[in-house]
């Protein structure tokens, strides 16, 4: 049953392209021009998207920043009731909204729903947040400091910085742009979206659930185009106000080319996996396994190499692959657990890290099997260093494992990485595990789990090449915010006899 683009979602197509949204209203560009998506199991055009052009970018900057003024100086309440609606019509209408990220991501059918599910929650959870804490501010008096009478109060308290401009990746089109768009309207910023090309219709429909709610004109809008194309003059705009960019290596260069604005940075990872010799051995299975291979390894969260001591190599390995041999290859449509990579160039690329490390001489635990953008789950094992996949990101269903003889082995391995994202350690023995923690320079570790971004209201951060600031919910508020002071001077010192 195809429901994307219809019902409710009618007035978002002109014809057979989706419109982009600006001041309000679903508008066809003047450029005329489409762009292309293409179903990754198809490998045909699955949507069209409007190629949106500077001179609408600069409109939807200009109605950003009247409506910011606006919404500024609305109750946050008010914001947040707001909030809370488009939440629900979003859950309302997941069916629809999980199509699209099956047909223009090959994201399996039950979790395209659950991102949708928790996407709307995390909307809810952020008009929450925001309330308690942006309802607070603080009071500090001047006789703190030494050579003060207290004769001045300083009230601060968090204001907006104007328009925010957001840009997830692929992967989550719809929560990595609710995740900055649900932060930066809760704290009265305005918000421009650039979805990414493949996503970019889910997205639209999660944008025209905030255009039911009733946010205001404006206030909130989302422009299409290739990033390529579009990307450095949305980033490089003047009218931008702070840039939360989720992604890979275009990151680096935006925030080289950014202006002086706050940034909000989630970039790549290679998550590792240390396995000490007490570790729960089939519980190192499970999670090497959802780990490193669920949505076919497109997670920046994946486990993306795992480093484990060589007296449990072979139990482990034997363990994973047989979890491996139950995987459902094929479409996402069948909610399948391994489905097509989200085009051909990644799929060529994580065939290019599988012969390089079948010439370097890896053990191949499957054969090496594709069938278009499909990659068939494979567990590489005896990676050495000289391998790209030791160090390289797949983002795909294909895992390295680097046996070790020592923990400080397979920490230096990782620290050795540009990447620091996450990382996970298997283990007992907690002591052991907090030490490893501490000693592993990734944004977050994980003590018996395999790396995760969710709860979404947790901290998740990237250390190094992996990002810039701090996401999740109650962080990406403050992000979103400046403070700002007001210092009552009284004409002499006052002290509370109380
Ligand atoms: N740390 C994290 O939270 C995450 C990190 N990632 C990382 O992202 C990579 C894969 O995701 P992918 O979506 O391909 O990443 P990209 O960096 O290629 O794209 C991310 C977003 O940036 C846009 N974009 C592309 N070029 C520009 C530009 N010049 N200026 C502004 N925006 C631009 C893209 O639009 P368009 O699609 O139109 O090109 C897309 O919306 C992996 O390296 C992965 O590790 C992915 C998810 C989460
Ligand atoms: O974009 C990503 O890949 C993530 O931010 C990871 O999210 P997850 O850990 O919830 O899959």
């Amino acid at each position: 049953m195809a429901l994307a683009g219809t019902g409710v979602f009618a007035e978002i197509l002109d014809g057979e392209v989706y419109k982009y949204y600006a001041d309000g209203e679903w508008r066809a560009s003047g450029s005329g021009k489409s762009v292309a998506i293409v179903n990754p199991t198809t490998r045909k055009t699955q949507y069209k998207v409007q190629a949106c052009t500077q001179e609408e970018v600069n409109k939807v900057m200009e109605a950003a920043k009247v409506a910011q003024k606006a919404w500024a100086r609305t109750p946050l309440w008010k914001r947040a009731e707001l909030l809370h609606k488009a939440a629900a019509i979003l859950k309302e209408h997941k069916a629809p909204i999980a199509e699209c990220l099956v047909k223009e991501i090959a994201k399996p059918a039950k979790d395209a729903v659950t991102e949708v599910v928790r996407s709307g929650d995390l909307i809810s959870y952020t008009a929450e947040e925001g309330v308690r804490i942006l309802g607070e501010g603080k009071l500090l008096v001047s006789d703190s400091f030494p050579g003060n009478e207290r004769n001045k109060y300083c009230l601060s308290s968090k204001i907006p910085l104007g328009v925010v401009l957001a840009i997830p990746p692929f992967n989550y089109p719809v929560n990595l742009a609710v995740s900055k768009i649900g932060p930066a309207l809760i704290a009265g910023n305005a918000l421009v979206l650039k979805p990414p090309t493949q996503g970019a219709v889910a997205a639209l429909h999660m944008v025209h659930c905030f255009h039911l709610a009733g946010f205001p004109k404006g206030l909130i809008s989302c422009v299409t185009g290739k990033g390529s194309e579009i990307g450095d003059f949305l980033t490089m705009h003047p009218g931008v106000n702070c840039i939360s960019f989720t992604g890979g290596d275009t990151g680096i260069a935006i925030s080289k080319k950014a202006g002086m604005v706050p940034l909000q940075m989630e970039l790549g990872g290679k998550d590792a996996c240390i396995v000490l010799e007490d570790a729960d051995l089939d519980l190192v299975a499970a999670n090497i396994v959802k780990g490193g291979f669920s949505y076919s390894g497109q997670r920046c969260t994946a486990v993306k190499v795992v480093l484990i001591m060589e007296s449990v190599a072979d139990a482990v390995v034997q363990k994973v692959n047989a979890k491996l041999a139950k995987l459902k290859v094929g479409l996402p449509e069948d909610d399948s657990d391994i489905t097509p990579v989200v085009t051909e160039s990644s799929a060529n690329f994580i065939e290019g890290l599988v012969m390089d490390a079948k010439e370097k001489g890896a053990t191949f635990c499957q054969g090496y099997r594709r069938e278009g953008n499909l990659i068939w789950p494979l567990l590489l094992d005896h990676v050495r260093p000289d391998m790209r996949i030791a160090w390289e990101e797949p983002f795909g269903p294909v895992l390295p494992v680097i046996r070790i003889n020592s923990v400080e082995e397979g920490i230096h391995h990782c620290n050795a990485s540009n990447f620091g994202l996450q990382g996970c350690v298997f283990t007992r023995d907690i002591n052991k595990a907090i030490l490893i923690s501490d000693a592993m320079e990734t944004g977050t570790v994980q003590i018996n789990s395999a790396p995760a971004r969710g709860p979404d209201h947790f901290p998740f951060q990237g250390l190094k090449d992996s990002g810039i600031g701090s996401q999740g919910i109650t962080n990406s508020i403050n992000m979103m915010t400046k403070v700002k002071s007001t210092v009552i001077n009284l004409p002499s010192p006052s002290y509370t006899m109380g």
